[in-house]
């Protein structure tokens, strides 16, 4: 068995995020590689009328848990849905949970965050940084507490082209940032946004950054790490290959081609795009927190999960392969054969928009008028370009990630725990 997955037995274990696209995927690896681990605690809302407790069943019933439910039986018995929202002060979790969580919590993870890049500076600012103020008060208050991992995002500095692994400091104090989000309207707020994200694209890249700072500011004697992936697409090999649960990053984008919608994307085939499979940041993810727990760092580390400077990948490798594998494996009821290029430069790109995208989806909807039947295909095909303008910015541009702490940590990995876990390089 791996170090890694020996450490992990008979510990009590905190994610926030469980129900999210990267959650799923470590408490997945948890309960598979560590099926003699002691709890798994996760912080849940009720969502579409479900209570916790139903979503956490349906998780469990998914396809992704295929393979726990073979080593891993007690499963239901082993994962604790506490009903909680991130978005209130005190979670909303109740006392006898909260007395649960802080006498007997090991390792906490907390992926739980807003990664909507259109979501309001309140909405952002509750979830990304109060939220993670709030967490690290309950991690002080918790005596058994080994190590706390946070997961924030490579492009949380994305305002600087090269970034190392070392915390920036904000131009805004998070507190204060916080402190006048209690008494702004939305309306003032909405006005002095633009001025106090300042150089960063959006609020959740801003958010992120001061939720970085909050847990420098806020870490006390806590023994803490921080965890910077890119951009997370589907898994590569665990449990199995191609396994995801959402349009956000990538996702979107090769769902939109393999349906045929997507006709020009304007990128720059030579530029690295810097994906990394959410398998492997899941498994950095549970390397950082056995390094942190068992070797005790004198210092808070950050560890950068991009695959730039490791394995790059450019827009002209990435392209052609997404292409041939939509055309090889076809989407069903696509709206067209899948066919895309790159655009370079804003007329190009609009003329495609134009000719390729909405016109199209214009006719199609005429025809669906024409029949009686509802028309929907505009309203997609402006979601899709809407999407792709709030991701135009990390796609028409490249930055450099230092990865020395991560190197370092692969270097420190027994043999079998780096076969399993550095497939970046
Ligand atoms: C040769 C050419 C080949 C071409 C192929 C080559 C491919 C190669 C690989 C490509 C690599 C690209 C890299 C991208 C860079 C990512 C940068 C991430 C960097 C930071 C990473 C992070 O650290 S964090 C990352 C996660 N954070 C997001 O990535 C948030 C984005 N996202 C949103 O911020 C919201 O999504 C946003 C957009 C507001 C919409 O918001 P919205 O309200 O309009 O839409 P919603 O998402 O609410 O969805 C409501 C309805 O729209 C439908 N829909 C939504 N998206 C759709 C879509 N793309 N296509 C169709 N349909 C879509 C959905 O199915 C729903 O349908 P229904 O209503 O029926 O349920
Ligand atoms: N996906 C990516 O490309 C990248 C993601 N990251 C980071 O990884 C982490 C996880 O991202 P990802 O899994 O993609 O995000 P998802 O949107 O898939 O998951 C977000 C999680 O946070 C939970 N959450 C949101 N609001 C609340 C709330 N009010 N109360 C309780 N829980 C809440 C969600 O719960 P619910 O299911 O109820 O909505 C969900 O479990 C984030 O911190 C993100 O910044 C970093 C780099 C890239």
């Amino acid at each position: 068995m791996s170090t890694i997955a020996a450490f992990y037995g008979g510990k009590s274990i905190l994610i926030t995020g469980a129900t999210g696209f990267m959650g799923k995927v470590l408490m997945e690896k948890l309960f598979r590689t560590s099926p003699n681990l002691k709890v798994i605690y996760i912080l849940v809302r009720p969502k579409a009328d479900q209570t916790p407790q139903q979503r956490v069943f349906q998780i469990l019933n998914s396809k992704l848990f295929e393979k726990v439910k073979e080593v891993c039986p007690d499963v239901h018995e082993k994962i604790r849905a506490i009903s909680a929202d991130l978005n209130q002060s005190d979670f909303a979790i109740s006392k006898e949970d909260t007395q649960e969580l802080l006498s007997c919590t090991n390792i906490v993870f907390h992926c739980a965050a807003t990664v909507r890049f259109d979501d309001h500076l309140r909405h952002a600012v509750q979830l990304n940084v109060a939220a993670t103020q709030q967490l690290l008060l309950m991690a002080s208050q918790m005596p058994k507490l080994e190590a706390f991992i946070h997961i924030s995002t490579a492009y949380s500095n994305c305002n600087l082209k090269h970034i190392d692994e070392v915390i920036y400091p904000c131009p805004v104090e998070p507190k204060k940032i916080i402190d006048s989000m209690e008494w702004l309207d939305d309306a003032v707020i909405d006005e002095i946004a633009p001025k106090l994200i300042g150089d960063w694209p959006n609020a959740y890249t801003f958010t992120k950054a001061l939720g970085e700072m909050v847990v420098q500011q806020e870490s006390r004697n806590l023994n803490i790490a921080i965890i910077r992936p890119s951009i997370v697409g589907a898994t590569w090999q665990e449990p199995f290959p191609g396994w995801v649960d959402n349009l956000n990053g990538p996702n979107g984008i090769i769902i939109a081609t393999g349906k045929g919608l997507l006709r020009a994307l304007r990128a720059t085939p030579k530029d690295v795009l810097d994906v990394v499979p959410v398998d492997i940041v899941v498994n950095l993810t549970l390397a950082v927190g056995w390094y942190m727990a068992v070797r005790r760092p004198t210092s808070m580390l950050i560890y950068h999960c991009t695959s730039g400077n490791l394995n790059p990948c450019n827009w002209g490798k990435m392209g052609p392969q997404v292409l041939a594998t939509v055309k090889k494996f076809p989407f069903e009821k696509a709206f067209r054969r899948p066919n895309a290029d790159f655009t370079t430069n804003t007329i190009t790109t609009l003329y495609w928009n134009t000719v390729s995208h909405r016109a199209p989806a214009i006719i199609y909807d005429f025809c669906l008028w024409l029949t009686g039947r509802k028309p929907r295909m505009t309203k997609l095909m402006n979601r899709l370009i809407r999407s792709l303008s709030l991701v135009e910015y990390f796609i028409k541009q490249t930055w450099e990630w230092s990865t020395y702490n991560t190197e370092m940590l692969m270097s420190e990995l027994s043999p079998e725990d780096r076969r399993v876990r550095t497939a970046l390089t």
